[in-house]
């Protein structure tokens, strides 16, 4: 014998029955017992019509909607020639609700005689399509309960009995049978709680110990997340009993919790399959799992609350946590997950949402003497929660997987508000915000599933540097691929317009959709984008060079974000912004990068940080850190004027957006002020001493081309000045230093000699002298400008932002 149980999404139309009428005579010879669900979303409408009738209201359009439907299934059932003989009475249900309206009250077993209508309807239309081969089986004829009309418990030694009796007295290849229903000890009919027909298939599948319980719905299994939400969740192929008990309690709404221990009971095997799919093979549920996977699935329960029961009177009395859990009981009220503190003081478990005020007034009941006297604290609520759990049987001794889930946790900022394990290390389960069980499942399905960490970019400034970016990003995402990251473009604005794009921005089209936008950057925006696609690592790239946006460093870190930065306007404000946007990452776990800052894509920072972090100190520093001033004293001295050399240099994209940035030496000092600020000097931009090349009292309050236009007037002055440090077999280059603590930046003639003669070009040159590095110092050495390099840097920082 084989039970078979269909769902109603299995049985929504007369598409759906005509399906599962074939795939259940594709039981090739097979006897088979099944299980039906009432069709989609009717057992909704019946629900909907015993309340309304209860609060003593006009239903009749609810009625007339219930009628249509069911009499249209029919209808069509009949047109096939098959007489539906089994109609359960609409008047009978017609007259209930027609009372429980007068008395403005639904008893539960009338209530339990309503919401069962439904599977009587698709059990009906059922057998009249198998014809001859299928009985109609009553389960209040199979199914005995105990405990109230609804939400009743199976009484397996009685149904045995029952089942072997009817089944005996009715031979037949295909019994029908609805599910959902069962009958007391008194004859009347009761109901198994919702989607309770999982629980009916499971229970006829025991006592008849069948070959296999299968399951139909429609899904091709069990997931090892919510596919609805987790696109790149997999189906699980095969589970232990335990295991698929710990994923139905706590959340996995393929499968009923109550379905698996009849089936345990008896050993017989649980299949769940694709009623749209049927020759995928489903998730087998059985004894014989056998699978190396440590863990299988991750599951989530939502809306619940925390109540923590503490004060001096639990400590060390025995029976405290007896009476707690004994008076919750009592109300019917279920604990979903007990934790308790490891000085007895407190102990805190979860509740459904819907349970808290049942549960609240069960305690203050239960301790209302022990209130009174101080040794209870008033009960502590915390509301909106969720659970979020790891199932697997091979987690058991196997060391670092918590370690792995609550690291995951701490990725998505997910705060962990209690933990518990089982003793068989099959679950474990966290309590956290139920705001971020999304985000705490994607992540955690990320981290020991499909081990392709997502890094979610949005792109501050589209420039030079940003639109390189893009290109690099685009080039590198098969090389990305292929290393298991996935890298999104979620986001990209420029100073007027900010494009979203949950699907992730398409390379190619991204400016014309920019421009298509109506509003600008907003950092609420980002955030609430975030939220909603539920993005684990989002990156603000700024690729701009605004203080506006630098100023919002502090706040995008405090918010969740990683920055990575180009721009050097954060870096080099206040002292005290620089350090307070270091604890802010810390504070927040999140990277603030910025090693294009000095030498572009040189690995600059970077090694200083490292060394600092090493225990060396800067005894001093040399160098040439612009690249836009490397290359202009170069081509000046094979005979350019600074304003063409500007001009090319402009065009190189080696200068600043406004290129007074580079020739007031602002820029270069800046670049100093970063490594001095790293080295550990407490210093700001005004105790940097600049000599300019061009100062900025040079046409003040232009634009960049009226300055540029202006420029050919500094020409000559500029040409006289090469002139002079040639005449002495010199050139010049504009060199920053650090020596003694003094920063300072400006032009220097150096002869053939000199370390800094042959930089030129673009190139940067950095020699710093440490206490590990003299007397000959480390020397850093390369194209310190442009946006392939620039940008280059900025992706190796955004790929920075996974590492832990
Ligand atoms: N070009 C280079 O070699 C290097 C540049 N950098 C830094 O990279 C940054 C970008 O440089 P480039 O691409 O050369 O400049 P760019 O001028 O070509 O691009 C900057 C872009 O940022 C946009 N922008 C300005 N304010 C904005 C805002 N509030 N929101 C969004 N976008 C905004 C501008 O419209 C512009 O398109 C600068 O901070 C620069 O100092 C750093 C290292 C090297
Ligand atoms: N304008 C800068 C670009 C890099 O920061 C330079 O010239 O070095």
């Amino acid at each position: 014998m084989r039970v078979l149980k269909f769902g109603g999404s299995s049985l929504a139309d007369f598409d759906c029955l005509k399906r599962v009428k074939q795939l259940i005579e594709s039981q090739a010879g097979e006897q088979a017992l099944v299980v039906l669900s009432a069709p989609g979303g009717m057992t909704d409408q019946l629900v909907e019509l015993a309340k309304l009738a209860e609060q003593g209201v006009d239903y009749s359009v609810q009625w007339q909607a219930l009628l249509n439907r069911a009499d249209s299934l029919k209808r069509e059932v009949e047109q096939l020639d098959s007489v539906v003989a089994h109609w359960p009475s609409f008047a009978e249900l017609s007259d209930k609700l027609a009372g429980v309206k007068l008395l403005k009250h639904c008893p539960e077993q009338v209530n339990a005689f309503v919401i069962s209508f439904g599977e009587r309807v698709s059990v009906a239309l059922m057998v009249a399509m198998l014809g001859q081969r299928a009985t109609y089986l009553e389960a209040t004829q199979c199914i005995e309960t105990q405990g109230g009309h609804l939400d009743a418990e199976v009484n397996l030694v009685a149904s045995e009995l029952r089942f072997s009796e009817v089944l005996k007295s009715q031979p037949a290849d295909f019994y029908i049978m609805p599910g959902f229903t069962g009958v007391n000890n008194q004859s009347e009919l009761t109901t198994l709680g919702r989607n309770g027909s999982d629980y009916s298939a499971a229970v006829a599948a025991a006592c008849l110990k069948a070959e296999v319980c299968q399951i139909w719905t429609d899904v091709d299994g069990v997931y090892n997340a919510d596919p609805r939400f987790i696109k790149k969740a997999s189906k699980v192929d095969s589970l232990s009993y335990k295991e698929a008990m710990e994923l139905s309690y706590f959340g996995a709404k393929v499968l009923h919790p109550k379905t698996i221990l009849p089936c345990a009971k008896v050993g017989v095997p649980c299949e769940i399959k694709n009623t749209h799919n049927p020759d995928v093979p489903g998730s087998v549920i059985s004894n014989e799992c056998q699978s190396d996977e440590t863990v299988k699935a991750i599951s989530s329960l939502e809306n619940l609350a925390m109540l923590t029961v503490s004060g001096p009177g639990m400590k060390g009395k025995v029976g405290m946590a007896a009476r707690v859990f004994s008076a919750l009981a009592n109300d019917n009220v279920s604990i979903v997950l007990i934790t308790q503190s490891s000085c007895e003081f407190s102990i805190s478990f979860c509740v459904h949402e819907e349970d808290l005020n049942l549960a609240l007034s069960a305690l203050e009941q239960a301790f209302e003497l022990e209130s009174q006297a101080g040794l209870i604290e008033p009960v502590q609520v915390q509301r909106e929660l969720a659970i979020v759990t790891l199932v697997g049987d091979n987690m058991k001794a196997h060391k670092g997987l918590a370690a792995k889930f609550f690291d995951s946790l701490a990725q998505a900022q997910v705060n962990i508000v209690a933990i518990a394990q089982d003793s068989t290390e099959s679950a474990i389960s966290a309590v956290v915000d139920g705001a971020l069980c999304n985000d705490a499942v994607k992540v955690c399905h990320e981290n020991f599933f499909t081990h392709v960490p997502s890094i979610d970019v949005f792109l501050l400034g589209c420039g030079l540097v940003g639109q390189e970016l893009v290109k690099q990003l685009e080039k590198q995402q098969d090389w990305l691929a292929q290393r298991n990251v996935k890298l999104n473009l979620y986001g990209v604005a420029n100073s007027r317009k900010l494009l979203l794009d949950a699907n992730g921005i398409e390379f190619g089209a991204w400016q014309d959709q920019l421009e298509q936008q109506t509003s600008g950057f907003e950092l609420a925006k980002v955030e609430q984008f975030v939220r909603e696609n539920h993005l684990i690592n989002p990156v603000l790239v700024d690729c701009s060079s605004s203080q506006q946006l630098a100023d919002q460093y502090y706040d995008f870190l405090d918010a969740g974000f990683h920055v990575v930065a180009a721009n050097k306007k954060a870096n080099t404000g206040s002292f005290k912004y620089y350090q307070s946007l270091k604890s802010a990452a810390q504070k927040r776990q999140r990277k603030f990068l910025y090693e294009t800052n000095v030498g572009a894509g040189l690995p600059v920072l970077d090694n200083l940080q490292l060394l600092f972090g090493a225990g060396d100190e800067l005894l001093s520093f040399n160098g040439i850190l612009s690249g836009s001033l490397s290359y202009m004293f170069g081509v000046l001295e094979d005979g350019l004027s600074l304003s063409e050399a500007t001009a090319k240099a402009k065009a190189n994209g080696f200068t600043e957006p406004d290129p007074r940035d580079d020739l007031s030496g602002t820029d270069v000092a800046r670049k100093l002020l970063i490594i001095a600020r790293e080295s550990g000097l407490e210093l700001e931009l005004s105790d940097i001493e600049v000599e300019a090349v061009v100062p900025e009292s040079f046409a003040p309050g232009t634009s960049v081309d009226e300055f540029m236009a202006k420029l050919p007037e500094l020409d000559a002055p500029f040409a006289d000045k090469i002139q002079s440090a040639a005449s002495e077999g010199k050139v010049l280059r504009y060199v920053g230093s650090i020596e003694n603590g003094k920063c300072k930046v400006g032009i220097e003639a150096v002869d053939k000699q000199h370390a800094l003669y042959d930089i030129r070009d673009g190139e940067n040159a950095l020699a710093i002298l440490s206490q590990y590095y003299q007397p000959r110092p480390f020397v850093i050495r390369g194209y310190g400008a442009g946006a392939e390099v620039t940008s280059a840097g900025v992706f190796a920082d955004i790929l920075k932002t996974q590492s832990r």
